[in-house]
């Protein structure tokens, strides 16, 4: 098990590069084995989630070529079997994606359920009913999701819900159904959008992605295609607000600033700067942060994805904060490893109410999940003393080179793995 060890208290200062969104390559790397022919991903970014997604697609036979560090190549006109049972793919959310891409293929898709962060009870319902619309049956054996058709048909779908995993799956399978499907109260995410973008580069024919209306006109076959991913508005947030804890000053590049709109209201809102280039942001804090008051939403709403990053930076201001989370019901699990360092937070429902304090002081906290664990590196980055943050193979999922690109903002940060590490490195800190 590894941790990281963070020194805290320098200002984060300088440049950072923002690599490709992980939620809109989980969706690409699927929908790529969609055609015989060989597609070729660019920005894909080098994380745990994305090398599972690649290694189970290859192991159902697609051919996997990386042709460097983030440009892969598929081809999936090998594919052997629609049954996944690599042991892996569970432990992923977007699992999910390959019963789309399979079932609008092949017409019949078997995979495991779902896991990915334990934020909620996360159900996938709305992909089940939508997969039905179109034609389908769905059952559950042995712990994998079996779908299956004998054609599949466009039909009208409302979304009870908006979610995004089920708009990208079924948008997916519509892709290759007979006739015209319409999803409504379909997400609006940036990655809802990229992945309809690939889909039409690779001949598929969806238009109002962005919208809340989908309209897809299914085909009969798919094709080779280039395609880039977008840059990841999570990640670039993480790194805005760690500008903003830190009350540092750092060129956040490689994003596109529109998607970051709910992030970088709040972060003016508790009084940072924040200066939009083309490609890049600028977040500049130079004074103690105030108290605001945030509700998570769907795009174009503040993302669940930037809640824990938000609640370190409040429980840093000066004043009372609330934060609400309305997307998932159990992702507060870090408040209790905050508190460990000084904050003072309590949680009513899906409420959290944050009395801002003065500084943070470093402790031994554990990561419960992916953008908690990065938000506790935030905490850490800004304490007084040491910090050591256990289970961070969840930050890994999400986050390439995470303590390298803070180490070249000037952080004290280590990926350690022993007990004698982690001492030696506090001798070495003092
Ligand atoms: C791999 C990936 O892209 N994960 C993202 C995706 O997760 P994921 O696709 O799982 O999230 P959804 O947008 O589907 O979930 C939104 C809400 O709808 C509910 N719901 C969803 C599906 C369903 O069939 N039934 C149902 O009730 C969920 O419990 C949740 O309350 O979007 C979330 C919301 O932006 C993000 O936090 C995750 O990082
Ligand atoms: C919750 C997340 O991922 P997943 O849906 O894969 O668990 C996330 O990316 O923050």
């Amino acid at each position: 098990m590894e941790q990281y060890v963070i020194k805290g208290g320098n200002p984060l200062v300088g440049e950072v590069e923002i690599g490709g969104a992980k939620n809109a390559a989980l969706g690409i790397l699927a929908a790529a084995i969609m055609t015989d022919e060989t597609v070729v991903i660019d920005n894909l970014p080098d994380v745990q989630d994305i090398n599972v997604l690649l290694e189970a697609i290859s192991v159902i036979g697609a051919r996997v070529d990386r042709i460097s560090r983030h440009k892969v190549a598929i081809n999936g006109s090998m594919i052997g079997q629609v049954s996944v049972d690599y042991e892996f793919i569970k432990k992923i959310r977007a699992s999910y994606y390959l019963l789309g891409a399979l079932l609008g293929k092949y017409k019949r898709a078997e995979v495991p359920l779902p896991g990915g962060c334990n934020i909620g009870s996360r159900p996938i319902d709305l992909h089940l009913k939508g997969f039905k619309a179109l034609g389908a049956t769905t059952s559950i054996r042995n712990g994998s999701i079996v779908a299956e058709a004998e054609k599949l048909k466009g039909t009208h779908i409302y979304l009870d819900m908006v979610s995004v995993g089920a708009t990208i799956n079924i948008m997916m399978a519509a892709s290759m159904a007979e006739g015209y499907t319409i999803i409504e109260n379909s997400a609006r995410e940036p990655h809802v959008v990229d992945v309809a973008n690939f889909l039409n580069s690779m001949g598929a024919n969806i238009k109002g992605a962005g919208t809340d209306v989908i309209r897809i006109r299914g085909v009969q076959k798919l094709h080779r295609a280039e395609y880039s991913i977008i840059p990841d508005q999570i990640e670039a947030g993480t790194f805005m607000f760690a500008a903003a804890a830190t009350r540092g000053d750092v060129m956040v590049k490689n994003v596109i600033p529109k998607h970051l709109e709910a992030t970088t209201a709040k972060l003016v809102e508790i009084g940072c700067e924040v200066e939009e280039f083309d490609d890049a942001v600028r977040v500049v804090a130079s004074k103690r942060l105030n108290s605001t008051n945030v509700k998570t939403l769907p795009y174009p709403g503040y993302p669940t994805d930037m809640q824990p990053q938000i609640v370190v930076a409040l429980a840093l201001a000066h004043g009372t904060s609330i934060v609400t989370e309305s997307i998932f019901e159990n992702r507060f699990k870090y408040v209790d490893e905050l508190t460990r360092m000084g904050a003072t937070i309590k949680v009513e429902g899906n409420s959290a109410i944050i009395y801002g304090t003065d500084g943070f002081t470093g402790a031994r906290v554990s990561a419960p999940d992916l953008r908690a664990g990065a938000a506790l590196v935030i905490a850490g980055l800004a304490a007084e003393g040491v910090t050591v943050v256990d289970d961070i193979v969840y930050i890994q999922r999400g986050y390439e080179c995470f303590e390298d690109k803070l180490r070249s903002l000037g952080a004290e940060i280590e990926r350690v793995s022993t007990e004698k590490e982690i001492q030696k490195f506090k001798l070495r800190v003092g």
